[in-house]
């Protein structure tokens, strides 16, 4: 009975309760000398009997109307009368008191969804506004500028700070460019990509759109902007040579990773700390490994005795380095290489251009070694593994003799696959050093994991031995858990559909901000830890939803084309630098800048410790 008071007595009472409360407390109330025990026990006999009654028999509306107080409704759990009988235990059936309120399931309209309604003020104004940014660049800018709250500091600090206001789903008018929608819960980015269909459709990175399109006047927009049957084919056509690619060329992948681990020793001072701009060898590393598995060359970015500053891969390494700083000064803030050549959009064109002459050539040779050989004799060559080496890149050669493909299309293509995919292989592979750097036990266990496969310094590695490394794989997940090399990704919505009780009408541009669910303590216990086990199969955190709780590569037929490229990129060069080297790092807290990738926001200066 007392626990059903203290019950009652933290909520507010429905109707039916309300009476019983009231029952049970006037018996109680009348009492002009102190109760025997069993008078006590009587009139709560007395009390229980009412009490059911009246919640038997239901009560008119106006017979409770004029009894209930407004401040009456919530029982005080210090009530003397009811502390008096703290000793007595009287049991009364449970009846359970339900609310009859029935809940309209109908969605609420789009123009609902909670979003910086500041920005509805300019409204009006904003049509005599030109085109600024893209949608999420230009809206969160002026969101930034409304509301004088965001400090744009190139991460996903204004997404945060939009759902810690907004709630989990917040919309942003966009009367120039369509309204957007950002959500981060696992089940509502679930129910986006259900709905993606065949061809889905992402936003693309504008200026070099505008580089193709309109400096260049090429056909193609670029394989992240391309849309509909045209990428749909193209992506048929190379999901499986990628596939392929890897097997073929593992051993020179490895290669590539021995080079890399020979110039670390070669760089490091003393102390065996690498200089800071360890990123440029990391970049060297990925360019490497992409003009194996692309061209089939070997473009000596790794060179032992060093780069001359005039060589094709300094130049490379340069023009990438300087594309993806101007890349990102284009791509935020207002933009107004739009209406006029700026510096930054020269700088940035000017290092294209490098990297497309570079491509263009290994294009033309490409065409020239086919040229005398018909499309059939090609296929029959190429179906055997050892000829490879004398028949160019079977990448570029299906590329080549696709019908559809002009040499511009490719080669824009491959740009595209360099600035963005290796620049996000790159600067994943610096976050995992990092990390392992700062968790010495994990690297402990991580060593033994490898050792196990590679006992002596020199051990081969084949893919086969790769597959038996589940926690180098798992601490590969937990890095691009906690640092996705792309915060968030999007949809243009196919078809009109309900997210969080509000329905979001077709061609809706959705932000499905990755970064942030993958950072909620209720999709990952302690978010900010870095703990590989919670992705090891026989873990029993993961929930129905984990899968759509960190999706760095994306989801879907259109998540990301290298992801098999990155990931045997990055489990093979840890798994040698982790035979080699214990990992260490003595500087402050790395974490990340936002530039167009997620980079680290300090020099990578590792300390790289012969093992025994
Ligand atoms: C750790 C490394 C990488 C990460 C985290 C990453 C992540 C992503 C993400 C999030 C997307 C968008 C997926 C979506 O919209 O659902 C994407 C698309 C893409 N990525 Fe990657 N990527 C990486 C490396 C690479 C590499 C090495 C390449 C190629 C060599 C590459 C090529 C592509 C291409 C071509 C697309 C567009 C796919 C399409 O539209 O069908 N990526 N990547």
């Amino acid at each position: 009975m007392q626990r059903m008071f203290i019950r009652c007595g933290i909520v507010n009472l429905n109707t039916n309760s309300f009476v019983a409360w009231k029952t049970v407390r006037r018996l109680f109330a009348e009492k002009t000398r102190p109760l025997t025990a069993i008078e006590r026990q009587e009139r709560f006999r007395d009390a229980s009997s009412e009490l059911i009654s009246s919640i038997a028999q239901p009560q008119t509306a106006g017979g409770l109307a004029s009894e209930i107080s407004p401040t009456s409704a919530t029982i005080p759990l210090t009530d003397a009368a009811v502390s008096q009988q703290a000793s007595n235990v009287f049991e009364i059936p449970d009846v359970s008191v339900s609310s009859e309120v029935t809940r309209d399931k109908t969605p609420l309209p789009f123009e609902d969804i909670p979003g910086p309604v500041a920005l509805k003020i300019f409204e009006k104004y904003w049509k005599y506004v030109p085109l600024l940014g893209t949608q999420l660049i230009c809206s969160l800018l002026i969101n930034r500028l409304t509301l004088g709250q965001l400090k744009w500091n190139r991460n996903v600090m204004p997404l945060k700070y939009l759902f810690n206001r907004y709630g989990p789903i917040v919309r942003i008018h966009g009367p120039i460019s369509g309204d957007i929608v950002m959500i981060h819960r696992p089940e509502h980015i679930a129910e986006v990509y259900k709905q993606e269909g065949e061809a889905p459709v992402r936003s693309g990175i504008d200026v070099l759109q505008h580089y193709r399109l309109h400096y260049r006047k090429s056909r193609l927009p670029g394989p992240f902007t391309m849309q509909g049957t045209e990428w749909t084919e193209l992506r048929g056509n190379l999901d499986k040579p990628f596939a392929q690619q890897l097997t073929r060329y593992f051993g020179k992948l490895e290669m590539t990773c021995d080079e890399l681990v020979q110039r670390i020793r070669k760089i490091r001072n003393r102390q065996d700390e690498v200089p800071g701009d360890f990123d440029q060898d990391l970049s060297r590393w990925g360019m490497e490994s992409f003009s194996i598995l692309l061209l089939n060359r070997r473009l000596g970015f790794l060179e032992p005795s060093g780069l001359n500053a005039a060589s094709e891969p300094a130049r490379i390494i340069e023009a990438l380095t300087s594309a993806h700083l101007y890349l990102s000064r284009c791509e935020s803030g207002f933009q107004v290489w739009r209406f006029f050549e700026t510096p930054y959009i020269r700088k940035l064109f000017a290092a294209c251009d490098v990297i497309d002459g570079v491509i263009g050539k290994y294009i033309r040779q490409a065409q020239n070694k086919l040229r005398n050989r018909s499309a059939s004799t090609y296929q029959e060559k190429n179906s055997t593994a050892d000829n490879v080496e004398d028949n160019g890149s079977p990448i570029l050669d299906k590329l080549i003799l696709d019908q559809e493909m002009q040499p511009d299309d490719i080669s824009t293509l491959i740009m595209d696959m360099i600035i963005l995919g290796v620049q996000a292989t790159t600067n994943s592979e610096a976050f995992l050093l990092y990390y392992l750097a700062r968790n010495p036990r994990i690297q402990r266990q991580l060593y033994e994991e490898i050792g196990a496969l590679m006992p002596s310094r020199g051990s081969e590695l084949t893919q086969y031995s790769l597959k038996k490394m589940p926690y180098l794989r798992a601490c590969i997940k937990e890095c691009l858990r906690l640092r996705p090399a792309f915060p968030y990704v999007t949809r243009v919505l196919p078809k009109s559909i309900t997210l969080h009780g509000y329905v979001v009408p077709k061609d809706t541009y959705v932000i499905m901000a990755n970064q942030i669910s993958s950072h909620r303590e209720e999709n990952f216990e302690d978010p900010e830890k870095f703990k590989p086990e919670r992705w090891l199969s026989n873990n029993t955190e993961r929930g129905e939803h984990q899968a759509f709780s960190s999706l760095p590569f994306g989801y879907g037929v259109r998540s990301c084309l290298g992801k098999q490229m990155a990931e045997t990129e990055m489990m093979l060069l840890t798994a040698k630098l982790i035979r080699e080297f214990r990992i260490e790092y003595d500087y402050a807290d790395i974490g990340s800048n936002y530039m167009v990738v997620n980079v680290p926001n300090k020099p990578l200066r590792f300390r790289f410790v012969d093992r025994d």
